[in-house]
């Protein structure tokens, strides 16, 4: 079962840093090679391995607008409500994101500023592996239109040529994508990056994945933008002696399903809470679908860690950075301060994560292993650029002439100088 370590275990086996990337050689050995065919061979290439990883032997892989019609027809009145409902919140918490181009400076003589412009063409990936991800196209999606991104395209796999799912194809028209392709892994990040006859490529690659799909987006950074290298969901949980053993059981569960390489963690200072969550893992396990799934991930690299005191907890959520942290102790709201590093923060017993993974309105495209020491969750600024701007007179530059002619004396670059000098000759 799950294993329990102390403060000190936990770490030395869940915080301390890697020296390589993260990404066995053979995946990315793999991955590199797929990403050099779509790149010579284009859509040929990307049907080469949609056929061999998926099973999908289409030479059409766009989703037709008869797919689409077709598909929303088949979507329950009662999961559109649902995804028009979630798609409000999402709309709502992000469109505050939104910031407007602004002068920062302005003088009579001088102006400066930054413009915020959105991109083009953005690529999302939706995962469709193990499971099918409505949420994640809102999630996505939303913020990149409140951006004023111009075209959204996305890809997703679908297994041995089954039609794509209609819940996909609602969630899409919701969210405001374009255009849809049937296709996934390293071959279609290689696609969105480089384009092919079919594919326009993109500016930026947004969206979760496994470690293909991961290890794509990290050896295509540069070409294009990525959000992050958004790795297998984690959760961590701090609790006192009051919280409810089974809301915390099915809270680890529920990160667990997702993954067989999820990490999920309670942090306690009560030996009692981690006897009793026990329990509740084993025979909630027995009853989730995804048992194989959870159960791999609970009896790997997951443990319930026992703390000296509450405040413990929290210097070990923050050693960890864990993408979801869930604080159940008394009067959660005042432990706001005590957090440093977290990708997303689920505060008292009735806000759990499956509550931000599809309706709350916060984005659950976030941080993972460690990396919410220094990013952050999808948001509006994921698909904006800043561009900035100078206006001087002849006068304003006259002022600052001196002092920019003695730098330029200064680091040897007389051409620069000369080109502030030449326009006061
Ligand atoms: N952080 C988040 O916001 C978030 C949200 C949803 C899902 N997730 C995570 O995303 C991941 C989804 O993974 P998934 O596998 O279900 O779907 P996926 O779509 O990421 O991966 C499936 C693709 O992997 C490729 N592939 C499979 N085996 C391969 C091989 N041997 N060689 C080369 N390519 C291969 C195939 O092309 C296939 O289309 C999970 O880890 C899940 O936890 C994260
Ligand atoms: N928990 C995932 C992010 O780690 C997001 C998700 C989508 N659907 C359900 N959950
Ligand atoms: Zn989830």
């Amino acid at each position: 079962m799950v294993k329990k370590l102390t403060s000190t275990q936990f770490l030395e086996q869940f915080c301390t840093r890697k020296a390589d990337s993260g990404f066995d050689p053979e995946v990315l050995q793999s991955v590199s090679a797929i990403l050099k065919d779509v790149q010579l061979e284009g859509d040929q290439a990307v049907q080469k391995y949609t056929e061999r990883f998926d099973g999908t032997t289409t030479d059409n892989l766009i989703v037709s607008e008869v797919e689409i019609q077709e598909a929303k027809n088949k979507v329950a009145p009662e999961t559109l409500t649902a995804l028009k409902e979630a798609a409000a919140n999402i709309c709502a918490f992000h469109e505050k994101q939104v910031t407007p181009s602004r002068i920062m400076a302005a003088e009579e003589r001088k102006q400066l500023g930054q413009l915020v412009l959105p991109m083009e063409r953005i690529g999302i990936y939706v995962p469709g592996g193990k499971a099918v991800y409505p949420s994640t196209i809102l999630m996505n999606a939303i913020p990149a239109r409140l951006a004023g991104v111009k075209e959204i395209i996305m890809v997703t796999p679908v297994k041995d040529n089954e039609a794509i799912a209609p819940v996909l194809v609602a969630a899409a028209e919701i969210a405001g994508v374009d255009k849809i392709y049937k296709i996934g892994g390293a071959q279609a990040i290689g696609a969105l990056a480089y384009g092919t006859e079919t594919i326009t490529p993109v500016d930026k690659i947004v969206g979760p994945g496994n470690a293909f799909v991961a290890a794509a987006k990290m050896l295509v950074f540069g070409q294009v933008g990525i959000d992050m290298i958004a790795g297998p969901s984690e959760v961590a949980i701090i609790a006192d002696n009051a919280a409810d053993p089974a809301f915390i059981a099915a809270d680890l569960l529920a990160q667990a399903e997702h993954d067989e390489n999820a990490r999920v963690i309670l942090l306690t200072d009560s030996e009692v809470l981690i006897q009793l969550v026990e329990k509740e893992l084993e025979s909630q396990l027995e009853k989730l679908p995804r048992k194989a799934i959870a159960s791999v991930a609970i009896n790997g690299d997951s443990a319930l860690v026992l703390t000296d005191s509450v405040a413990e907890s929290f210097e070990l959520s923050n050693a960890f950075a864990p993408e979801h942290l869930e604080i159940q102790t008394a009067d959660p709201l005042s432990t706001l301060g005590k957090i440093k590093h977290a990708g997303s923060v689920f505060l008292g017993s009735y806000a759990p994560t499956a509550l931000g993974d599809y309706y709350g309105g916060t984005n659950h495209v976030l941080p993972t292993n460690g990396t919410a020491r220094f990013s952050s969750g999808l948001s509006v600024d994921d698909f904006i650029k800043k561009t900035t701007y100078t206006y001087y007179d002849k006068e304003a530059l006259q002022q600052g002439r001196m002092a920019i002619t003695q730098l330029t004396e200064e680091e040897q670059l007389t051409g620069h100088g000369d080109s502030i000098n030449i326009r006061f000759k």
